[in-house]
C-alpha cells in the first residue's frame, strides 16, 4: 500500500504533483502534451459515434487542462470535467473562458463524486487515466456507478508488455522526447484483459476494443480495430438492472 493510499484516498500525490508542474503547457499543441492533442479528434470522433455527444450529460475524469472535455462540449454535450490536480484544473478553466466553452469543472475524486451523483450521467470518459492511480479498478466501479443504466463508459490506457515498453517508454520519452522522462510507470500499464474484467466485474458490458497506433514515419495517430497493442480505447455500455 503506498502512503497516499494508507491516508485514506486512490491517490498518487507523485503523479499528481508531475501533471501540476506541467499545467502551464497543456494547451501548447507541440508542447509536453503534444499527444493527446494529437490523438484527441480520432477519439473524439469515436466517442461521438458511439454515443452521441450532443445534449447528452458527460463526465470527464481526470479531465487534466481539459482538451477532451472542452472537445465535447463544442460538439454540443453538458460537460462536467473532474481531476485532483488543482494547476490543470485552473488552466482548463481559463481556456474555456477564452474559447467560450462552458464545461463544470470540479476538484473531486471519482470515487467521492459516484458517492455523491449514482448514475447522474449519460456518458463517462475517462481516457489516459487509470494508469496514473494506486487503484485503477477502483475508477472502473465508480465510472460505472456515475453512469446511467444503459449509458456508455469510455476508458482509454496502455497496454503492458515489451513492445509497449519500447514505444511508450524507451521510444517516447527517451528516443524521441514527445514526453518528459518518468511520464509513464510500465508496471502501472494495464493489458486489455485485465481492463475487461474490471469492467465486467463493475457491470459494464465490454463492447469494442479499439487501438491508437502511431505512425513514426508520417507522425500521425491511426485508430485500428485490431491492434490493440500500446495505446488502446475501449467502449462499455452499463448493463441495465
Ligand atoms: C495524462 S493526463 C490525461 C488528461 C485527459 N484525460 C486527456 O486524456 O486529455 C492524466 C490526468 O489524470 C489526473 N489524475 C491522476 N491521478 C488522478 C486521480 N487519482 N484522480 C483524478 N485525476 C487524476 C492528472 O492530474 C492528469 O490531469
Amino acid at each position: 500500500m503506498t502512503a497516499s493510499q494508507s491516508q485514506g484516498g486512490n491517490v498518487d500525490q507523485a503523479e499528481i504533483a508531475k501533471f501540476e508542474a506541467l499545467a502551464h503547457r497543456w494547451w501548447d499543441p507541440e508542447g509536453e502534451f503534444k499527444p493527446l492533442h494529437d490523438i484527441n479528434p480520432l477519439r473524439l470522433d469515436f466517442i461521438d459515434a458511439r454515443a452521441g455527444l450532443a445534449g447528452h450529460r458527460v463526465l470527464d475524469v481526470g479531465c487534466g487542462g481539459g482538451i477532451l472535455a472542452e472537445a465535447m462540449a463544442h460538439r454540443g454535450a453538458e460537460v462536467t470535467g473532474i481531476d485532483l490536480g488543482e494547476a490543470p484544473l485552473a488552466v482548463a478553466r481559463l481556456h474555456a473562458e477564452e474559447s467560450g466553452a462552458s464545461v463544470d469543472y470540479r476538484r473531486i475524486s471519482v470515487e467521492d463524486l459516484a458517492e455523491a451523483r449514482p448514475g447522474e450521467f449519460d456518458i463517462v470518459t475517462c481516457l489516459e487515466m487509470l494508469e496514473h492511480v494506486p487503484d485503477p479498478a477502483s475508477v472502473v466501479r465508480a465510472c460505472a456507478r456515475l453512469v446511467k443504466p444503459g449509458g456508455q463508459v469510455f476508458f482509454s490506457t496502455l497496454n503492458r508488455n515489451p513492445k509497449a515498453y519500447a514505444l511508450a517508454v524507451l521510444g517516447a520519452e527517451y528516443l524521441l522526447r514527445m514526453l518528459p522522462k518518468g511520464t509513464h510507470d510500465y508496471a502501472k500499464f494495464i493489458r486489455p484483459s485485465e481492463l475487461a474484467a474490471w469492467c465486467r466485474d463493475a457491470g459494464l458490458e465490454v463492447r469494442e476494443q479499439n487501438g491508437l497506433t502511431y505512425q513514426p514515419l508520417t507522425r500521425r495517430y491511426r485508430l485500428s480495430a485490431t491492434d490493440v497493442s500500446v495505446n488502446y480505447l475501449v467502449h462499455c455500455r452499463r448493463e441495465a438492472p
